[in-house]
């Protein structure tokens, strides 16, 4: 779909295949608009019409004003015939008001209903993309080149404007050209410089947004670090700010040359187009008196020729900017296709999702599962082959960077496989239908989501389809120890959390953590993944967690990470990991006996475990 702007030169074929893309996207947007709002368009394309023949009107009224004016001064003519033309007129100019008006209306509603679709299709599209995608630097150059070409959908608005400006030229054009065909073809000349500079001026603007999506969105990224929450303890702390106004400064100063340098050429230009109309227009004008001179125009001819030759002149001008503008909007449409169109998760494509039994029968195998991040140069995974039975509890252990949440993710089916497979009950992971994967699992993350919404919404959203379920809710929050803390809330569940909105109560990083347990447990899935979900909480509650943890999970199959081994005791099966490969895998007894990585690590735990104890 993306057109290949970078050669200077593009040869016939392929400028060929540019204006049929162009064609195609322009086809495209003019279907998207007739499905979302075809009253709107069908109205706006009426009243359009109406203004396009209100000048022609006009004009013949003027021609006939001017020769009645003439005629009382000059013959003493009576005043009747000036004020019923005067009449018409203003009632001409009070209905083209209201026509513009009711156009202005309908227009805003089209835009806002254009833009709400498009909004919400690329909410859509980025919630079902693969997780991979946001570890990708070029997904959100698209994502924001997307962003901000949503304006350019309203390019009907565009090919309204040349329509109705042509019909009134074509209009002007059959009576001028009564007079003399060449006063129709200076008017000509006045459209070609203009049409050309702006496209010229359109595309480089393109190129220009294109080039510089990269550094915009550092500009963005470095001003948001400025003004928002996550930064602003460090920035104060370490005493970030000038460092950083310093970074955003040169970014967005080296955008601002860029854009300015365009500008000023397009302004440019754009005065050398209008000094060549001015030149263009004088002479018809001349010829228009030379016209007078051969007896061939009343007075009132030539001044509303006259006029006709400026009104030309500006809607010339508006066609040429519209072809222009339409252009633009039409390369800018591309670039929000193009993330629009981007290939979706695997089996959401595929309707032939294969299903999967009730509670699973083998369990989870992986094969020779080797996965790589598409920003790094090496595999994080690396030939990792492991069997869970269901009902097994698993406690995935190893040095930081190891793997383990990677791996997690590729069992929960949010990243695919680079090589090998993730198969529940011998079926591909990629074979199954993700929403109805998604039923089965649940997970709480290292970084889990702070929703600044309501306790219920934070817990609830576990299981939307018991949301407003206070027992569910009940049961889910005693689990992981959050009923304490909701008891204490002046409206329990229904109390908003963060600081963001009104009236919101901010929690501890602890107290959040068992809220984001609880959201897991609100799910009833099968296979339940903590991910280092006890690393901000008190010896004390950890344990209460973990009693808790192995309590419910009777029956489910559960994996563990946590780099605090003392749960591994109660555990079925241990899994060391470490450069992203399963290095030791058994029972707590087990590896102490083989005198590995485990080993190690436990002695080494259970040393600083002793001298604390000691200490106190
Ligand atoms: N989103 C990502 N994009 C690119 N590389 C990543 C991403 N997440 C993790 N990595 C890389 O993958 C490797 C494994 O990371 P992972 O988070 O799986 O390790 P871990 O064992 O869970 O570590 P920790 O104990 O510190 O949480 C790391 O070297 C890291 O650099």
């Amino acid at each position: 779909m993306s057109i290949p702007m970078s050669s200077p030169k593009p040869s016939r074929r392929e400028q060929w295949k540019r204006t049929t893309q162009l064609v195609s996207i322009l086809l495209r947007i003019y279907a998207l608009t007739w499905q979302q709002a075809r009253w709107g368009l069908l109205g706006t394309a009426v009243c359009r019409l109406m203004l396009a023949l209100i000048p022609l009107v006009n004009m013949y009224l003027v021609t006939h004003l001017v020769n009645a004016v003439t005629e009382v001064i000059t013959a003493g003519a009576e005043l009747n015939t000036v004020l019923i033309i005067l009449g018409m007129q203003t009632g001409l100019s009070i209905a083209s008001a209201a026509i513009r008006s009711l156009e202005q209306m309908i227009m805003a509603a089209l835009k806002l209903r254009i833009q709400a679709y498009i909004e919400e299709k690329m909410a859509e599209k980025s919630t079902r993309l693969p997780l991979v995608y946001f570890d990708r630097s070029d997904y959100f150059d698209s994502f924001h080149r997307a962003m901000g070409s949503q304006h350019s959908l309203i390019l009907f608005d565009n090919s309204f404007m040349i329509i109705q400006s042509s019909i009134t030229v074509i209009g002007y054009f059959t009576i001028v050209v009564s007079f003399h065909w060449l006063l129709a073809v200076g008017l000509l000349i006045f459209v070609i410089p203009s049409l050309v500079v702006n496209m010229r001026i359109g595309e480089q603007r393109f190129m220009q947004m294109i080039n510089q999506t990269a550094i915009a969105r550092r500009v963005s990224y470095l001003y948001n670090l400025l003004i928002g929450r996550e930064a602003a303890k460090e920035i104060r702390l370490f005493g970030l700010s000038s460092h950083l106004i310093d970074q955003w400064r040169t970014s967005f100063m080296l955008n601002a040359k860029q854009k300015l340098k365009l500008e000023r050429k397009g302004i440019a230009m754009n005065w050398g187009v209008d000094s060549f109309n001015n030149i263009v227009s004088s002479s018809l004008i001349i010829g228009l008196a030379w016209l007078g001179t051969k007896g061939r125009l009343s007075i009132g001819q030539y001044v509303a020729l006259t006029e006709a030759f400026n009104s030309v002149n500006s809607q010339l001008m508006s066609i040429s900017n519209n072809l222009s503008f339409m252009y633009q909007n039409v390369l800018y449409a591309q670039e929000l296709f193009t993330f629009l169109d981007t290939p979706e998760e695997h089996s959401q494509q595929s309707a032939h999702a294969l299903p999967l039994a009730k509670p699973l029968r083998q369990g989870i195998d992986i094969r020779d599962l080797s996965f790589q991040y598409p920003n790094q140069p090496f595999p994080t995974l690396h030939q990792v082959n492991l069997h869970i039975p269901p009902g097994c509890k698993i406690a995935i252990v190893g040095d930081n960077g190891a793997g383990k949440s990677t791996l997690a993710k590729c069992i929960l089916g949010l990243y695919s496989a680079s090589e090998g497979s993730v198969e529940y009950d011998g079926v591909n992971i990629l074979d199954l239908d993700p929403a109805e994967l998604r039923k089965r699992v649940t997970a709480v993350f290292q970084d889990f989501v702070r929703f600044q919404s309501t306790v219920r919404d934070n817990i609830g959203f576990g299981a939307l389809d018991r949301l407003s379920d206070n027992s569910w809710l009940e049961v889910a929050a005693s689990k992981s120890g959050a009923d304490e803390i909701i008891e204490s809330l002046p409206m329990q569940f229904d109390t908003m959390l963060g600081p963001m909105f009104d009236g919101g109560r901010e929690l501890s990083q602890g107290q959040w953590q068992k809220i984001a347990i609880s959201r897991a447990y609100f799910r009833d899935a099968e296979l339940v993944v903590l991910d280092e979900p006890t690393a901000s909480m008190d010896p004390m509650t950890e344990a209460a967690i973990f009693e808790n943890f192995l309590q419910i999970a009777e029956g489910k199959t559960t994996l563990l990470i946590s780099h605090r081994l003392g749960i591994c005791k109660a555990v079925d099966l241990i899994i060391v990991m470490k450069h992203g490969r399963i290095v030791e895998q058994g029972t707590h007894e087990q590896l102490l006996r083989l005198g590995g990585e485990y080993e190690q690590m436990y002695q080494i735990q259970s040393k600083w475990y002793d001298s604390e104890t000691a200490a106190v």
